[in-house]
């Protein structure tokens, strides 16, 4: 899989990438990361990439042709999408994720900065997608997000073990409580239902702890879920 971040600041990434499993995955081959910036596609003496916005207001716009040129340079892989992130977009859920991670095998992430892009640049995104109802400085952060996401659910990237376990969002609840060595940490106990051996009760206990959690903290996905949960019933 190729990953394209279009972004002014490209050492932004550098220490992100060279860390943890997602390293691991590139070094592995499972991915290539390439960077390119719009300042290397500017004519004029200042490698000017903003300018005010038409219609007047604070801050500066993304001017379109170094975006565009940005763009047009790259290789193209297909199947692709070229996705900008920004709070104007879809949400990033684990699904977006699995539907990228298994449909794509290039992804171009666009990075704003100050008030965003010139819509016209819009002519080359197939995409918008938020990492959520907030407004960052930048679109590196939720490219990141997104290029950890979608790599990790990749083939290779996470344990075999690991991936399939399922993951909390992937049926819709949240994770169960962890625990490891010591069984007591400052007067407090391990679960004893987690060191009896007993995988039956173990994956019940589990299965209970990830309704309650979902049930207290996010009800909005329990009653997902329980609908879920009826329509499968009903069949
Ligand atoms: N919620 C998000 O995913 C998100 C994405 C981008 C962003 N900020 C950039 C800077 C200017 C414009 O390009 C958008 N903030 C929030």
């Amino acid at each position: 899989m190729r990953f394209d971040l279009i972004t002014l600041f490209p050492e932004f990434f550098h220490s992100p990438l060279q860390s943890g499993l997602i390293a691991k995955a590139i070094a592995k081959g499972l991915a290539e990361v390439h960077c390119t910036n719009p300042r290397d596609f500017t004519c004029d003496r200042h490698h000017k990439v903003d300018d005010e916005p038409y219609g007047g207001g604070a801050g500066m716009v993304l001017k379109p042709e170094p975006l565009a040129a940005a763009l047009e340079s790259l290789p193209v892989v297909t199947p692709r999408q070229v996705i900008y992130l920004s709070p104007q977009g879809e949400p990033m859920t684990q699904a977006l994720f699995q539907d990228l991670a298994t449909s794509v095998e290039q992804l171009v992430l666009v990075c704003g900065h100050y008030e965003g892009i010139d819509e016209r640049v819009m002519t080359w995104i197939d995409r918008e997608i938020s990492l959520g109802d907030f407004v960052l400085t930048c679109g590196e952060i939720p490219a990141l997000a997104l290029l950890n996401g979608v790599l990790r659910l990749r083939p290779g990237t996470i344990g075999k073990e690991e991936s399939h376990r399922c993951d909390s969002f992937s049926d819709g609840l949240l994770d169960y409580p962890h625990y490891t060595r010591p069984a007591e940490f400052r007067g407090l106990k391990v679960p004893e239902v987690l060191l009896s051996g007993n995988h039956g009760a173990i994956a019940a206990w589990r299965r209970q702890q990830q309704l309650e959690r979902t049930r207290d903290r996010r009800p909005d996905l329990y009653q997902a879920w329980q609908a879920q949960q009826s329509d499968l019933d009903s069949h």
